[in-house]
């Protein structure tokens, strides 16, 4: 088992994933060639294929594209150079602007690129992740479902609405690509924390597989954003001219069930091996939609499984930061705020590993976790009570049913306090200075509600209100706080990014059939161990995103050898499930890395 391995995290991986993350690397080597069916101009107009002013003289010789350029030749070097000094000079041009604007400005100067260059794109997307993930991901890319109709320009991903009933099947065969790895799929009913956006969510599954071409090196002809759009319950977005969706509300029931399922369908009869991520569903639809389809598909639901692994892997390390043993776990007394998909999710997860770990059944494991939803502490007391919180429920001879997160912190004394509500502002003041008396020499507080206005609160308030003590992670990314003495508070990104990249790649790596829970955990229990003693003590619970590709290639790798270990890994390409079963874990990571796709200009060949 992980837990026993924490502590003996070497130096030297350490100083391996340092080297991993340093940015800028132009390859030297000389790529393969990469077959192209078209010429001319058709090559300028896809992503795929253009490199601007970078394609050699002898290149647009042969693929007809003599004069219809610029006669100087750029390398790439010189044109992510450029790139990165207009998008600079833009942030000295919008400086003083509302930040939405300035957000805004950046997402379109970068999705211009994504619409051009996608090469280009994505070496400035590697090698800046820091500084562009909350731009093409959260918090910028749910401003951008906000106002996606109005901001669309060019069709990105496929479109499967309430009217192509019957029509999926064959529809699928539109998609320009032979081959899709990966597929990341929302209703679009409950984007981040701002809910129904309809078919404006279309944004996510596009961030989302923008985050595994830069993670996970997953090659980008091979992602398929899809968007499902049954309608919207969004009255704002109805009324609005420019809304781009069908307008109508949501289908509900069997209806809405006949649409996932013939995608689903279409999707795997035309691409067997690939790998569906679930993502920004409704509750329960996230639910019903993960047990329909988890034993049949290849596929899982990250805001229930992702971020319950991310937020494990947290949960550990605030023990290890308090200084304690792992096995202190059983003890830890944790409140979660929000019981919707992830905060159940979270809950469920975190419930087994007490129960592995402390060798109890899962419902004495529940004693020290307390879940709060939008009324309030829940109870056996409670009328409507979702089955998923069932198992949760509090005696209320303990606490009251409802007792808001106030009196359940006050009373409970909590190590960790853990926001999952999307409800901006709600850890406030009097929430924060409680945590103050935690029962911990380490209050951890978890605002990971996204995007930023959602956090159930800010860095600063946390530290200011709960004390300079504290371990802070948020969903979305904050600035570090100073502190009065000195002392800096640093500010973890609790987000699903560390894993769904290493989920989706480990998965399809292996060939496995279907995502298990073994591999799940395998993903979690790599991200908890990936930090040292002395990075966690200081407070740093994950890795810095700079080593986002090193952080997936290991968590890959745990996930594809958990599906040697579940025995449903059937291999792919060319090697298959023996040679997977024979390799080391280095071997298993080496595999990994070899596969993962890095943006340089192949020489194109053309082929009628
Ligand atoms: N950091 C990360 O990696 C992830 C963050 N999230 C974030 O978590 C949030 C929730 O996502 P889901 O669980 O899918 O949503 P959901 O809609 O399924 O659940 C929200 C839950 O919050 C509760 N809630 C609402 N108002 C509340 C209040 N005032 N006090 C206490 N509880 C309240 C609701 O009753 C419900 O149980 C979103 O903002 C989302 O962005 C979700 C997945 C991953
Ligand atoms: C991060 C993510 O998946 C969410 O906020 O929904
Ligand atoms: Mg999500």
């Amino acid at each position: 088992m992980m837990w026993m391995n924490i502590a003996g995290f070497s130096k030297a991986a350490a100083a391996v994933r340092r080297a991993h993350g340093s940015r800028r690397c132009f390859s030297t080597s000389i790529p393969g060639p990469c077959i192209v069916h078209k010429r001319g101009a058709d090559i300028l107009h896809d992503p795929w294929f253009n490199k601007d002013t970078g394609f050699p003289l002898t290149e647009r010789d042969r693929l007809g594209l003599r004069g219809l350029l610029p006669p100087r030749v750029m390398s790439c070097e010189q044109q992510y150079d450029r790139f990165i000094e207009s998008f600079h000079s833009l942030e000295r041009n919008t400086q003083g602007q509302p930040e939405n604007v300035v957000s805004l400005a950046k997402w379109r100067m970068l999705n211009r690129l994504h619409d051009r260059n996608e090469t280009l794109y994505y070496r400035v997307l590697i090698d800046n992740i820091k500084d562009f993930a909350p731009i093409i991901y959260t918090p910028t890319v749910g401003l951008v479902c906000q106002n996606y109709s109005g901001l669309y320009r060019r069709p990105r991903g496929m479109y499967f609405s309430a009217k192509d009933k019957g029509e999926m099947m064959s529809m699928i065969y539109n998609w320009p690509a032979q081959q899709v790895d990966m597929i990341v799929i929302t209703d679009g009913s409950r984007i981040l924390g701002l809910g129904d956006l309809g078919v404006q969510g279309i944004g996510i599954p596009i961030g989302k597989l923008d985050m595994y071409v830069a993670a996970a090196g997953i090659n980008p002809q091979r992602v398929l954003p899809i968007m499902l759009d049954v309608g919207t319950n969004n009255e704002k977005l109805l009324q609005n001219d420019l809304y781009l969706g069908v307008r109508q509300p949501r289908l509900e029931g069997e209806e809405y069930l006949e649409i996932i399922d013939e995608f689903m369908e279409a999707a795997f009869t035309r691409w067997p091996k690939a790998v569906v991520q679930f993502e920004d569903f409704q509750a329960k639809w996230a639910f019903q939609t993960l047990e329909r389809y988890r034993k049949k598909f290849c596929m899982f639901n990250d805001d229930v499984q992702g971020t319950a692994g991310v937020a494990l892997a947290g949960l550990l390390g605030t023990v290890r930061a308090q200084g304690r043993p792992l096995s202190d776990f059983v003890n830890q007394k944790i409140v979660v705020v929000g019981a919707g998909s992830a905060g159940l999710g979270v809950t469920k997860m975190a419930v087994q590993a007490v129960a592995r770990m402390a060798g109890i059944s899962e419902i004495e494991a529940t004693k020290n976790f307390y879940l709060i939803d939008k009324d309030g502490l829940v109870t056996t007391e409670r009328t409507k009570l979702d089955p998923g919180a069932v198992p949760f429920a509090k005696n209320p001879a303990e606490i009251r049913e409802g007792a808001s997160i106030v009196e359940v912190v006050k009373k409970v004394r909590p190590h960790v306090l853990l926001g999952l509500s999307g409800v901006g502002g709600i850890f406030h003041e009097e929430v924060l200075k409680a945590m103050r008396e935690s029962d911990s020499c380490k209050p951890a507080i978890f605002a990971m509600s996204n995007p930023t206005l959602n956090a159930e609160c800010t860095a600063v308030d946390a530290f200011k209100h709960a004390g300079g003590n504290i371990v802070f992670a948020s969903g979305s990314p904050f600035e570090n706080v100073e502190l009065e003495n000195g002392k800096v508070g640093h500010v973890n990104q609790a987000n699903n990014m560390y894993l769904f990249p290493g989920i989706g790649l480990g998965t399809l790596l292996s060939g496995a059939r279907i995502v298990t829970d073994g591999m799940l955990l395998a993903a979690a229990e790599c991200l908890a161990s990936y930090m040292t003693d002395e990075e966690v003590q200081k407070g740093v619970l994950y890795p810095s995103i700079n080593n986002i590709r090193h952080i997936t290639a290991e968590v890959g790798a745990a996930v594809l050898r958990a599906a040697v270990s579940d025995d449903i890994a059937e291999g792919h390409g060319d090697v298959g499930p023996k040679d997977l079963g024979h390799m080391s874990k280095e071997d298993t990571v080496n595999y990994i890395t070899r596969h993962m796709w890095y943006p340089i200009y192949s020489p194109l060949v053309h082929e009628k």
